[in-house]
């Protein structure tokens, strides 16, 4: 089935999509008021012509041409408006519907959306009134803010999640929001209320839970369950203050050094360590393709060392991998080592699409590049990746290498027989107004998306040994369709290109 919230670029397909229902709806409103219209016009002509008539019925029929011309109208013409009436002029809109419904968002999507709303509040530590009212970096884009209704599903989603956190939050906001004079057509405060106060008993908040379950009792006395519920409260919250039961605590939003680092709060470094980290054009010891055009190296951390280049492609080549990419776009996967298969899984929200080198003079172009400036052996490197990240889009900590140990006797990327992922060629082919930073939480570093600029590091100690310092995430993006195209390399053929080193210091 088709996914749309991981990719906003599988999205853009959808605003066609409704243009062209927008189109086929017109064309039935049209219909259908052509049809009235006539309808109405021979209602008009009759009602004339049947006043004069009924005044003196049998005198007006007493003229032949008249009771010609009225058996004719009760014979054929009101069969023919019957005909007309019970006309159905929507059989051209409910087929194009039907036959596009397939490929529209499923019941998954606006939980993935939902969930995504939850997952960039605890990342950006963004309070829930903030994110309904919309009020992020861009906020020329807002159409209209999160309502009454849009705020309980959010809260229904966080709730299927078994994430009461976020419900209380969510409810509390709908209710604020009702307060405030919204006039919701589907929710009211009971219902609200209701889940409110559950969620705060579930989190063990007995009394806040009483508080809402009073509240709730204030407009609907008669209702049995918040009844039980008060009477239940109050008995617990009763033994609590004889300390015979303590309070357990919601799941409260992690803020680690991952969450951190997404908001740009990168680890200090030593001004003298910041000092020795160098700026300067790379020409790779002088090879012939980059004398003539040397690219701008910027070294973004040393332990591990990562560097980025500038201005690697051109805007037109980014709109070739993008234009390549998109009518192949899928649901990003991770693979499992072990079983060799691979997985949606809600730690890495996007979709992507590879690219031989061969499917465009300019992919080939770019790898060779990419050889030219690293100095790897590119033949075993993987196709190129483009992948487009969705609302909320995002890669939870990961390290790009297969973990192995040397006792195991399975090979990573056995089914490659390459070796594994010794470096990896992260290029920006988009910027990203807000969020979506590439972070290193084990050791501080982030590098923010720039369009046309390549981040570059080993995965792989000089022994083959995977670098744990190298684990990398990509921040959820916050504000943005954040694109990115990224070359894998492998083991083999950098034998002598890398050179191995018996310890596993770089
Ligand atoms: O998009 C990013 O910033 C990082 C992507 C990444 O780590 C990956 O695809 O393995
Ligand atoms: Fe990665």
């Amino acid at each position: 089935a088709d996914e749309f919230y991981s990719s906003i670029g599988r999205m853009t397909e959808l605003l066609y999509t409704e243009q062209q229902l927008l189109a086929s709806l017109n064309d039935y409103i049209q219909a259908e008021e052509n049809k009235l219209e006539t309808v109405k016009r021979w209602s008009e002509s009759l009602a004339n012509l049947s006043s004069f008539a009924i005044k003196n019925p049998e005198r007006f029929l007493s003229h032949p041409v008249n009771a010609f011309k009225f058996l004719k109208r009760m014979n054929r013409e009101w069969r023919d408006l019957e005909g007309l009436v019970r006309s159905n002029v929507s059989d051209g809109f409910v087929s194009n519907f039907n036959s596009r419904s397939e490929h529209l968002p499923n019941d998954d999507d606006l939980t993935g959306v939902a969930e995504a709303l939850v997952r960039l509040q605890d990342t950006y530590q963004l309070d829930t009134d903030t994110m309904a009212k919309g009020k992020l970096p861009g906020t020329s884009l807002l159409l209209s803010n999160l309502t009454v209704e849009d705020c309980y599903d959010v809260g229904i989603a966080a709730y299927r999640d078994n994430d009461f956190y976020h419900t209380e939050l969510w409810m509390a906001q709908a209710l604020r929001q009702l307060e405030q004079g919204e006039t919701p057509e589907n929710v009211d405060a009971g219902i609200l209320l209701d889940y409110h106060s559950f969620v705060l008993y579930k989190q063990g908040d007995l009394k806040s839970a009483l508080v809402s379950t009073k509240r709730l009792l204030e407009i609907d006395p008669e209702n049995e369950r918040a009844n039980q519920n008060l009477k239940y409260f109050e008995e617990h919250l009763a033994k609590q203050q004889t300390g015979e039961e303590t309070l357990k605590k919601g799941r409260a939003p992690y803020n680690n050094v991952y969450e951190r680092l997404c908001r740009g709060n990168s680890m200090e470094m030593t001004p003298l360590r910041q000092s020795l980290l160098s700026c300067r054009y790379h020409d790779n010891h002088g090879h012939p393709n980059l004398l003539i055009a040397p690219f701008k190296e910027e070294e973004l951390w040393d332990q591990p060392r990562i560097v980025r280049y500038y201005d690697i492609v051109s805007e037109e080549d980014m709109a070739i991998y993008k234009a390549l990419a998109q009518p192949r776009l899928m649901r990003s996967k991770v693979r499992d080592g072990k079983t060799e298969k691979s997985y949606p899984v809600r730690t890495r929200v996007s979709q992507n699409a590879w690219l031989k080198d061969r499917d465009h003079e300019r992919v080939g172009r770019m790898v060779r590049r990419i050889g030219e400036i690293t100095g790897l052996d590119m033949s075993t490197a993987e196709d190129l990746q483009v992948a487009n990240y969705g609302v909320g889009g995002q890669y939870e900590p990961h390290v790009d290498f297969q973990r192995f140990s040397v006792n195991e006797s399975v090979e990573p990327y056995a089914h490659l027989g390459t070796g594994n992922r010794i470096a990896t060629w992260l290029l920006y082919i988009s910027d990203v107004q807000a969020g979506g930073a590439t972070v290193f939480p084990n050791v501080g570093a982030i590098a923010w998306p720039i369009k046309g600029s390549a981040v570059f590091w080993y995965n792989l100690l000089p022994d083959g040994q995977g670098n744990y310092e190298t684990q990398h995430a990509a921040c959820p993006v916050l504000v943005g369709s954040k694109w990115v195209a990224n070359k894998w390399l492998h083991e083999r053929g950098q034998e002598f290109r890398r050179r191995c080193g018996l310890q596993s210091s770089t």
